[in-house]
């Protein structure tokens, strides 16, 4: 076993293979579901529209929709969930159940409503589905109480068979190892947001924008222009906080450094230009921001820059990390300026508290990425939109956990935010 690059890249290109040939398969197994599914949906709303049109919640108005509704109860249902559980293929199964039954079974695939021919069938078929039930066919016989009975009695069947065909879905539901929470969550709201459909909620009309001096002496001569966006998880917007003097500064400072040229991003989850500015490079900016955040900036990190070009965006993420080991260098806050504003598309968005931030150039936002008991904060969970013209231009200024332990002590149920 000597390693070579080509005997790397061999067992690379099997990798390949096989995660291909499963792929393609798992594909084939969901579009047969995808369509069997829709065969059943389409029987199903053909019925239930017919019982609004007719108005009768009993009965179903012709010997066709009982027809589809035997059918889907007793055998399309079980063909689908017998192949949900057993990975067989689905015409497989179909072409067992005609054989099983009758070949009529399947008539409503190809034929129309009011065609002729398919009332002669139906006829049949609905005598089929008695037989398949081993009950009377009710043309046989011409006492209607009998009658009654084995509808009733089917009915009752149907009804278990109902049960136990939910019981199994459930099964297979709980036993597949998709975790459908986790993608919905990530994807939830993500692009109602960045397209402007999703309003602010009503119930946080208690909202507030504030002169806000934090007990600062220097903030009691300019306070800052406070504005809150979010109730439950305090997201706050400073204005005019970043003046067009200190942008231009950035500017010239990035210029320097090639940022234009250099330093793309492109992952699955991100594309825009990222580079960094030394803390200490913008003094005054610092100072600004401690007295914004209430917070140690000995423990924030440099500045980061991010610039979005057109369709340059970031999906939905957490800014801290969750290592335990490296459980002090959570970053609790995040402070992020805007050096743009944006015409079209570039929200901030916040999927979870259904949030969106529109940049406007020289204001910031701030929010807790973490708990008071130091936990990730879920409703922190925030993305960049995809931008439509121009470019956006973002400071992301990450305060740390450490040296805040005064400041914002750890406190197990406490709260279940912190505030400033
Ligand atoms: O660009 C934005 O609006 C958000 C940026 C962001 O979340 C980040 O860089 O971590
Ligand atoms: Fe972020």
């Amino acid at each position: 076993n000597k390693f070579t690059v080509s005997n790397y890249l061999r067992s690379e290109a099997n990798l390949l293979k096989v995660l291909n040939a499963y792929i393609n398969e798992r594909e084939l197994y969901l579009t047969e579901a995808v369509r069997y599914l829709n065969v059943i949906e389409r029987s199903y709303n053909n019925v239930k529209d017919s019982i609004y049109k007719t108005c009768s919640n009993n009965s179903l108005s012709n010997v066709w929709y009982e027809y589809l509704t035997y059918k889907r109860v007793l055998v399309d249902w079980t063909i689908f969930v017998r192949f949900l559980s057993n990975d067989t293929n689905i015409s497989d199964l179909i072409a067992k159940s005609i054989y099983d039954n009758n070949r009529g079974m399947y008539a409503d695939f190809i034929m129309e409503q009011n065609d002729l021919k398919l009332l002669r069938a139906v006829q049949q078929l609905t005598k089929t589905i008695h037989n398949a039930t081993k009950e009377k066919p009710i043309a046989d016989t011409q006492n209607k109480q009998h009658i009654k009975d084995t509808q009733l009695q089917i009915k009752q069947k149907m009804i278990l068979k109902l049960k136990k065909l939910k019981e199994t879905v459930n099964k297979f539901l709980k036993d597949t190892k998709v975790n459908k929470n986790a993608s919905l969550t990530y994807w939830a709201n993500y692009k109602e947001l960045c397209r402007g459909e999703i309003m602010q909620n009503q119930s946080d009309n208690n909202l507030k924008c504030r002169y806000f001096h934090n007990n600062k002496p220097y903030l009691y001569i300019g306070p800052l222009k406070l504005e809150e966006l979010h109730a439950g998880l305090p997201v706050y917007m400073y204005h005019d906080v970043l003046y067009d003097k200190e942008i231009e500064e950035i500017q010239e400072l990035l210029k320097k450094q090639n940022m234009y040229i250099s330093q793309g991003t492109e992952t699955i989850y991100r594309v825009s230009k990222v580079t960094w500015l030394h803390r200490k490079a913008m003094l005054k900016l610092q100072r600004r921001m401690e007295l914004m955040t209430n917070l140690d900036m000995e423990s924030a990190e440099n500045i980061q820059v991010g610039i979005y070009g057109i369709a340059g965006h970031y999906l939905p993420h957490y800014d801290t990390g969750l290592a335990k080991n490296a459980a002090p260098y959570r970053r609790l806050a995040t402070l992020l300026f805007y050096m743009s504003d944006t015409k079209k598309g570039g929200a901030t968005v916040f999927t979870n508290l259904k949030l969106a931030v529109w940049p406007k150039k020289g204001s910031a936002v701030f929010w807790y990425n973490l708990k008071p008991d130091y936990e990730v904060d879920t409703r922190s969970l925030h993305a960049g939109c995809p931008l439509y013209v121009g470019t956006k231009s973002v400071l992301n200024i990450w305060i740390r956990r450490y040296r805040q332990e005064f400041r914002k002590p750890c406190m197990r149920d406490q709260r279940d935010t912190f505030i400033f």
